[in-house]
Parts: structure tokens; C-alpha cells; sequence
């Protein structure tokens, strides 16, 4: 059975770019690891839908418990081939799982509301959905004004030709979800957490280092 490492953090903060760069240093040292995103965009039928939310091209309006069961059933609809990843590879790396439910939609609720939401997510997704937890999550931390200037530099999205999607474009909702990625990491929600810093000084650390402070981390 294969080692669960989630990257998570807000938007632009340059998981994808840390994932992808950890699952080639890992196998560049010996192990076998694969690299699964979520949402999965046009895979699943929760992922079409939750595209068409971010692209802000849905004709109904997305309460906070239905983004919530959207976000989650994703992960459900491609829970087979994560355990199936699980079985044949040392590591399973992740760009976004379980804690993003939890940071984003509980960023939507008024504070008093948001811990009773993120432990429902929790139970639906770890207890419901029966989905896997990590044995390490990784909180990317880079401040939003840096982080704003790197999702104007990302490739072309599959979602949307919006610079700015409707999660993205709304830096009150960025600085919630920080806050509450803070608040799961320190209470120890959803297993063991790592915080690293992607920036330092204003400006992007080199993808290397971050790599290899969560390396360390996975050793210890
Ligand atoms: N360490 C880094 N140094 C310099 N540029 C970086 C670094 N990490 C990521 N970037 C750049 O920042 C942009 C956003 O990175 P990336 O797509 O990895 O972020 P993300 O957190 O996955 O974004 P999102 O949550 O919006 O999907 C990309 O253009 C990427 O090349
Ligand atoms: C997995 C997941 C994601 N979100 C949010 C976070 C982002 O704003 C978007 C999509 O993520 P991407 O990395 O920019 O492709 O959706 C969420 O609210 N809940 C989740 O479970």
C-alpha cells in the first residue's frame, strides 16, 4: 500500500507546479509515484458540473452544502482508480483532496458556522465516501498578492478563458480559506500536516527547495 501525500494550499500557490515536481524527484529516486489531481474536469460528472461553477456558467445559483456533495462525490466517482494507484505505487502524490473541501466551503459559511461545516465534510468524505486519508498533507504557504500574479501566468485552464475564475476573483474568499487551512493544519485535521513556505522575501522559493522540505517531511 502506497503513502498518500496531499499538496494543498490556495489558489496559485503553485501546487500543481510542487506535485508534479515532487512525483519526478520521488521517482528520480527510485520509487514508484503517480500524480492525481482533483477536481477531475470533465472526467467525472460532478467535475463537469463544478467546471461550469468556477466558469461561472451555471444557471442556478451553487449553495455551500451542494459545492460541498460536488466537490466530494468527484472524489468518490474516482476513488477506485486512487486505491488502484494506492496498490501499485510507493507514493500517491495529490494536487488538492479532502482539506480544500473543507478550507474553501468553510471560507463560504460565517465564521461561527465554519468548524461544524468542516467536520461535516470531513465525515462525509473520510467516513460516507469511505476515501482514503493522507499519511501527510502539505500546506503551501505564499502570500495572496504573489499568488494573484501567478494565476495570471498559468497555461490555458480546461474550465474556463477567464484570468480570474469565480473562486479566484474573490480575495476576501482567498484570505478565509488561508485562515482555515491554518486552523486544519495546526488542529491536526485529516492526519499529519506540513507547513512549507513557497515564497520567501516577496518572490516564488525554486520548486527544488520546496521539494525538498517536503521530501524531508515524507522521511520523517
Ligand atoms: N516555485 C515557483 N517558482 C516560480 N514560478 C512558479 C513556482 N511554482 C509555480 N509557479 C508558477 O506559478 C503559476 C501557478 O502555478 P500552479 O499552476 O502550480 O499553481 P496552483 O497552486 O496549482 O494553482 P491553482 O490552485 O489555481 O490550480 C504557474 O505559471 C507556475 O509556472
Ligand atoms: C478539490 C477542491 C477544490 N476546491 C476549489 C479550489 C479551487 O478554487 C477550485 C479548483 O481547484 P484548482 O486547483 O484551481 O483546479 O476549487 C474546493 O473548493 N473543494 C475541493 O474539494
Amino acid at each position: 500500500m502506497g503513502l498518500l501525500v496531499a499538496i494543498e494550499g490556495a489558489d496559485g500557490v503553485g501546487k500543481n507546479t510542487t506535485a508534479n515536481a515532487l512525483r519526478e524527484a520521488l521517482i528520480a529516486q527510485g520509487r514508484s509515484a503517480e500524480l492525481i489531481s482533483f477536481p477531475r474536469y470533465g472526467e467525472t460528472v460532478a467535475g463537469v458540473t463544478i467546471g461550469r461553477f468556477l466558469a461561472d456558467e451555471l444557471d442556478v445559483p451553487m449553495s455551500v452544502n451542494a459545492a460541498a456533495v460536488l466537490y466530494a462525490l468527484d472524489r468518490l466517482e474516482w476513488r477506485d482508480r486512487l486505491t488502484a494507484a494506492l496498490d501499485t505505487n510507493d507514493v500517491v502524490v495529490l494536487d488538492r483532496y479532502v482539506a480544500s473541501n473543507m478550507a474553501y466551503q468553510g471560507a463560504k459559511v460565517p465564521p461561527e458556522e465554519a468548524r461544524a461545516l468542516m467536520a461535516w465534510i470531513l465525515e462525509l468524505e473520510t467516513g460516507q465516501f469511505a476515501l482514503p486519508a493522507p499519511a501527510l498533507n502539505v500546506y503551501l504557504d505564499t502570500p495572496w498578492d504573489l499568488a494573484r500574479e501567478l494565476i495570471l501566468k498559468k497555461a490555458q485552464r480546461s474550465y474556463t478563458d477567464r484570468s480570474y475564475d469565480v473562486h479566484e476573483e474573490d480575495v476576501a474568499l482567498q484570505q478565509r480559506v488561508r485562515a482555515n487551512y491554518e486552523a486544519i493544519a495546526r488542529d491536526g485535521l485529516l492526519g499529519r500536516w506540513s507547513v512549507v513556505q513557497a515564497s520567501q522575501d516577496g518572490a516564488m522559493r525554486p520548486t527544488a527547495r520546496i521539494v525538498a522540505d517536503i521530501l524531508t517531511a515524507i522521511e520523517s
